[in-house]
């Protein structure tokens, strides 16, 4: 099989061919339903505390564009449901050719034009693959941010602006050493959803403890088109890079929030 993607001959649904467990019961994203889900008092807020990159790049990896500092960085995520210290590993997007579409998880059947997802390790673990390979949903937590289109993100502009250096697959640059990436982040990580999932990519693996904010975070229209411009592999706009939502099977879905 053409290695994975979101044409019509590599998409999601020909995943469970090299990847079986796209059919499992524990599979990202979901349609996040209202009616459905459990407010959890014991949910506490999230804190993440990241620290400055030395080198870190932004790149291209054919499916998304992603900003990946060196091992080690330093940066850690606890609390929310959380039991233990998590590493951050990586962010990166998922976005549409309009802003009709574009995020994975999807709010009472709506999606967002974009999602951001922050992905951290579980530090009991010796590395980011030990921690995929761990076995249950406490490998990965991974905090997505819905967007929408608004105001102009400054917080994510010196990213975005780097998005026409990555644009064509395999490109990769380096981010200046004083990009603040908890800029990014709302003061407060409350109100949130969460749930027990998987990579929403190849190898879809089970280890994902989800944490979706209820809040969605603003990009301009200018950020959105930036996006926009960047190609894949198959030298076709990227945009359409999400997974459609998964069957919850007999899944519970807790808020933080009423
Ligand atoms: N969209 S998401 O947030 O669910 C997501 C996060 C990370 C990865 C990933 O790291 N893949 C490559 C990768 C690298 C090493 C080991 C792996 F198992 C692996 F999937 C895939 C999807
Ligand atoms: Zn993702």
């Amino acid at each position: 099989m053409a290695p994975w993607g979101y044409e019509k001959d590599n998409g999601p649904a020909h995943w469970h061919k090299d990847c079986p467990i796209a059919n499992g019961k524990n599979q990202s994203p979901i349609d996040l339903i209202n009616g459905e889900v459990k407010y959890d008092s014991g949910l506490k807020p999230l804190t993440a505390k990241y620290v400055p990159f030395s080198d870190a790049k932004f790149l291209n990896n054919g499916h998304s564009v992603q900003f990946q500092p060196s091992a080690g960085n330093g940066s850690e995520l606890t609390g929310g449901p959380l039991a233990v210290k998590y590493n951050f590993e990586q962010f990166h997007f998922h976005w549409g050719n309009n802003d009709t579409e574009g995020s994975e998880h999807r709010v009472d059947g709506k999606m967002y034009p974009a999602e951001l997802h922050f992905v951290h390790w579980n530090s009991t673990n010796p590395s980011f693959k030990d921690a995929v390979g761990s076995g249950g949903p406490n490998g990965l937590a991974v905090l997505g941010f819905f967007l929408k289109v608004g105001a102009e993100n400054a917080a994510l502009k010196p990213i975005t602006d780097l998005i026409p250096k990555v644009k064509d697959a395999g490109t990769s640059v380096t981010v200046p050493s004083n990009f603040d990436m908890q800029a990014i982040l709302p003061a407060t990580l409350t109100d949130y959803y969460t749930y027990d999932g998987s990579l929403t990519t190849p190898p879809l693996a089970e280890c994902v403890k989800w944490i979706v904010f209820k809040q969605p975070l603003e990009v301009s229209a200018a950020q959105m088109e930036a996006f926009r411009s960047v190609i894949n592999r198959d030298g076709k706009p990227m945009g359409g890079n999400y997974r459609p939502p998964c069957p919850l099977h007999d899944r519970a879905v807790k808020t933080s929030f009423k």
